[in-house]
């Protein structure tokens, strides 16, 4: 008899299959030519949520960006490592990587980000710039950044949605919904399209969790 109980084995690939994930019960594929982007609603239940969002706002500091571009308010959050000596924040850990297919040591640790109001992180890209003039100091060793996963962790009473300016797709948050994009385009390459802005805050306070795999080990 197979152990049903068992937890799913690790995935052992460099890189997330999209039609794999596609398979997945309840996921959703947002219908674009231009980004891979799925949802998936209630990745996370209410109380797994609100364990991550104390651990965040326990140990919150200013969040920081790649490529200074002279706006002092282009990312006006907050961020949080994770601590993934956490037995909780492992166990998250690997379903996320179950989710994505991807082997673990190919994830960056899960960050938190908190805003509060008229916090935001203006349009950007999740990959770093290979012409940019900190690519070598976070690239060198893990590569680019390939997938990122992102859970809403609650839902703000106004504001905070997640645009995809390139591809015109606006994402509500929402308690323990997932995203999960595909940084490179077809052949492999940086992705303009997945320009995206974590929007103001109007009213409430928003938080999420991020999770960004690499093309080359991480850890
Ligand atoms: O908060 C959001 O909606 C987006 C967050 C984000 O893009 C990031 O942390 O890289
Ligand atoms: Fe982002």
């Amino acid at each position: 008899m197979p152990d049903l109980t068992a937890p799913p084995p690790a995935p052992t690939a460099t890189d997330a299959d999209p039609a794999w994930i596609a398979a997945h019960p309840r996921i959703q594929r947002v219908p674009n030519r231009e980004l891979t982007l799925f949802i998936q609603r209630h990745f996370l239940d209410a109380e797994e949520c609100a364990g991550l969002i104390a651990r965040i706002d326990a140990k919150r500091r200013p969040s920081t960006i790649a490529d200074a571009n002279g706006d002092g308010y282009f990312r006006t959050s907050e961020t949080c490592d994770l601590d993934h000596a956490d037995p909780f924040v492992a166990a998250i850990n690997a379903r996320l990587d179950a989710f994505a297919g991807i082997a673990a040591p190919y994830g960056e640790p899960i960050q938190g980000q908190r805003y509060d109001v008229g916090q935001e992180f203006k349009a950007h890209t999740d990959y770093f710039d290979p012409k940019g003039s900190d690519y070598a100091k976070y690239c060198s060793v893990a590569g680019n950044r390939t997938w990122t996963l992102m859970v809403y962790l609650n839902e703000p009473m106004a504001g905070g949605a997640t645009r995809f300016t390139k591809i015109g797709k606006t994402v509500q948050p929402e308690t323990g919904k997932l995203l999960a994009w595909n940084n490179r385009n077809a052949s492999g390459e940086p992705n303009p399209a997945s320009l995206h802005h974590g929007m103001k805050v109007r009213s409430g306070v928003k938080h999420v969790i991020t999770k960004w795999y690499r093309e080359r080990p991480w850890g």
